[in-house]
């Protein structure tokens, strides 16, 4: 094929081809680690208003890009942008994290509002456009939503937890509301990324970060289940783009979701076995992930190890290199550079 007509490195990874050395981004790869971005996220009050403000968004994205050179650029916002837009209370605290109503009962379910997502959320397909426009030639975008199991137990939890108990006594105790409210975020999710496929995203990842608090048979229902809608959605009406989706902690049910979900590539969270994924996952998925971020933190011959390791055990799958969860904020960026050149230097 001619050179001009040729896949980003990323797009041939997640069409399924093992490209080599892998295309690498890094999920949370803008951010608080890098000075550039403390300074620039000095510039919004708050952090709600930052993700909706194209120009500031859109230089969040990248700044990553011109600083490493990673295959991808993802998308600057949030997954709580999505139900803020839906009209439901999300505030970010300083050194709290996320802050939400705690979604109970019927009338809060019936507040939400699609139609206004639509219009509060549009500046984020204005960043895509924008990031699109400025991106070099061979990085690719993607864009981004939480999956609706991971959103529903934001909101159904009223902010973070480490068991999200109350987001299950909601599940268990009210199975019709929290179906309903699965429902609807289904719903919106599908249009939230229609409007980013529309901008110019080229890949769209599904963040479900807390998948791993659930049973076998509500991981089924509540992750696998709408996960496979939404791609069906997706990719029904725009076959070209790519999904990527990450569900976090699946532990054994990691197999169902590669084979049920309808996505083209799955993460890996940190604690996947790389050589155990590349031989039980079926090959038409592409896999993603999944360095310890603390090794990235750690650098020198800690990140040197964990790198080979990971890069030995891919074999021959398609295989897209990243973190197994986010970047965190203590990292020193020239370890991400040394990691980068680690990476496109191996074999
Ligand atoms: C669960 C989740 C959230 N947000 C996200 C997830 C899924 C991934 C994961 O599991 O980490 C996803 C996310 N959040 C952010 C991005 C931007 C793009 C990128 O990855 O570079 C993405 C893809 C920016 C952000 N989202 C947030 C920040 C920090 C806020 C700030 O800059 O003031 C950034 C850069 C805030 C946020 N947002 C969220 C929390 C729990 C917090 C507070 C904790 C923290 O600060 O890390 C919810």
């Amino acid at each position: 094929m001619d050179g001009a007509m040729r896949l980003k490195p990323l797009l041939a990874a997640l069409a399924g081809e093992p490209v080599r050395p892998p295309p690498l981004w890094l999920m949370r790869q803008a951010g608080r680690y890098l000075p550039e971005y403390r300074a620039l996220r000095a510039r919004a009050p708050d952090f709600l208003g930052f993700c909706l403000s194209p120009e500031l968004a859109a230089e969040a994205t990248l700044q990553p890009v011109r600083r490493f050179r990673p295959d991808a650029a993802i998308l600057f916002a949030d997954i709580l942008v999505l139900p803020h837009a839906l009209g439901h209370p999300v505030r970010f605290e300083a050194g709290e994290g996320p802050v939400l109503e705690r979604l109970a009962t019927r009338a809060q379910l019936d507040r939400l509002d699609a139609a206004r997502a639509l219009e509060v959320a549009a500046p984020v397909s204005e960043t895509v456009r924008q990031v699109r426009a400025a991106l070099p030639p061979e990085v690719a975008l993607i864009g981004f939503a939480g999956a609706p199991f991971t959103v529903a137990a934001y909101m159904a939890e009223g902010g973070g937890s480490r068991d999200f108990a109350h987001a299950k006594r909601l599940m268990y105790g009210d199975p019709a509301l929290f179906e309903a409210l699965m429902d609807r975020l289904v719903e919106a999710t599908i249009a939230y990324l229609s409007a980013q496929a529309e901008a110019g995203a080229e890949a769209l990842m599904l963040f479900d970060s807390w998948a791993g608090v659930l049973s076998p048979a509500m991981f089924d229902r509540h992750v696998i289940v709408p996960t496979a809608r939404i791609a069906a959605a997706l990719k029904a009406r725009f076959p070209q783009v790519r999904l990527i989706g990450f569900p976090r902690q699946a532990g054994g049910s990691l197999v169902a979701y590669a084979e049920g979900a309808g996505v083209d590539a799955v993460g890996l969270d940190t604690a996947v076995p790389p050589a155990w994924a590349a031989r039980a996952l079926p090959r038409t998925v592409t896999l993603q992930g999944n360095l310890d971020p603390l090794a990235l933190v750690a650098g020198g011959e800690a990140l040197r190890e964990e790198t080979e390791a990971l890069l030995e055990a891919i074999g021959d799958r398609a295989w897209i290199f990243n973190l197994g969860h986010g970047v965190v904020p203590e990292t020193p960026p020239e370890h991400v550079a040394e990691l980068i050149a680690l990476v496109r230097g191996h074999g």
